[in-house]
């Protein structure tokens, strides 16, 4: 039985808007891709680390995580790819036949708890192939139509949606990272998905949703808010106020 954690840190950060790429951004001293390392190797249930980075970063994503003493478990460096769907399926193809457990994980989530990614890797163990953490919506959502959005663009008016129709929320769920596989699975979903991966209007947006168009099942289980994606600079004083928190 061996799990290894994909973490995908090759995105720009473009909507953070720093000089350095997102996951080398620092948080309470260190970088985003660090506290997330150090996180999935406190779990105690992942064997080997994968670590997507930007072409060139490679060296310093290497000393970063793979020098840390609390990442106390190997760690390969991949450059990613342009999208995050190209980037899971670059270190995907560094999980060999004696992994049998892959987790995704977003070095945009830095402080997701060892606990729920226990938890994940344990609904997987436990036989769902796919495995994404939730949490319960808790505003209303509406469903709109982009036709509409266009027409009031395009009349330089004020920006106006029509509204389809108001889901349910008490069967929505905002879906964070980790999220568990069956290696197997999620090999045969990336590669059914290939074609969208170059694109980021078409590439998907988290891993469950390749698992799905294949027809296979998807399992929630109860997400962390502390596993919140950092995006914005507002993100990150909230980050900072949680690792006061955990301390
Ligand atoms: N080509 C990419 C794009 C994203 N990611 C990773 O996917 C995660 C989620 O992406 P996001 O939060 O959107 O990060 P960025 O793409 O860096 O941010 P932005 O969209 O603001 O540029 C991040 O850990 C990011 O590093 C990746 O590995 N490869
Ligand atoms: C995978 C993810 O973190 C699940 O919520 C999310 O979809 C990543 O999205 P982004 O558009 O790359 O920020």
């Amino acid at each position: 039985m061996t799990t290894l954690a994909i973490l995908t840190a090759a995105g720009s950060g473009s909507r953070l808007g720093r000089d350095l790429p997102k996951a080398l951004v620092g948080l309470a001293g260190f970088p985003l891709v660090l506290h997330a390392a150090r996180r999935l190797a406190a779990s105690g249930v992942v064997d080997m680390l994968v670590v997507t980075c930007p072409p060139g970063l490679a060296g310093a994503v290497r000393e970063i995580v793979a020098g840390d003493p609390q990442v106390d478990l190997p760690v390969r460096v991949v450059d990613g790819g342009t999208t995050r769907q190209a980037s899971v399926a670059a270190g995907l193809r560094l999980a060999g036949e004696g992994v049998d457990v892959v987790l995704v994980h977003d070095a945009a989530r830095p402080l997701a708890p060892p606990a729920l990614v226990r938890r994940v890797v344990a609904a997987v163990r436990r036989g769902h192939p796919a495995v994404v953490p939730g949490l319960p919506v808790v505003d209303t959502v509406k469903r709109v139509e982009l036709a509409a959005v266009a027409v009031a663009e395009a009349a330089d008016g004020p920006l106006v949606e029509r509204v389809v129709e108001t889901p349910d929320r008490g069967l929505l769920r905002v879906v964070q990272t980790p999220q568990g596989f069956d290696r197997a699975v999620l090999v045969r979903a990336h590669a059914a998905g290939a074609s969208r991966a170059a694109a980021e209007h078409l590439a998907a947006t988290d891993d469950a949703g390749l698992v799905e168009a294949l027809g296979l099942p998807v399992h929630v289980v109860a997400g962390d808010e502390a596993a919140m994606k950092i995006t914005t600079e507002r993100d990150l004083l909230v980050a900072g106020l949680l690792v006061e928190e955990e301390s």
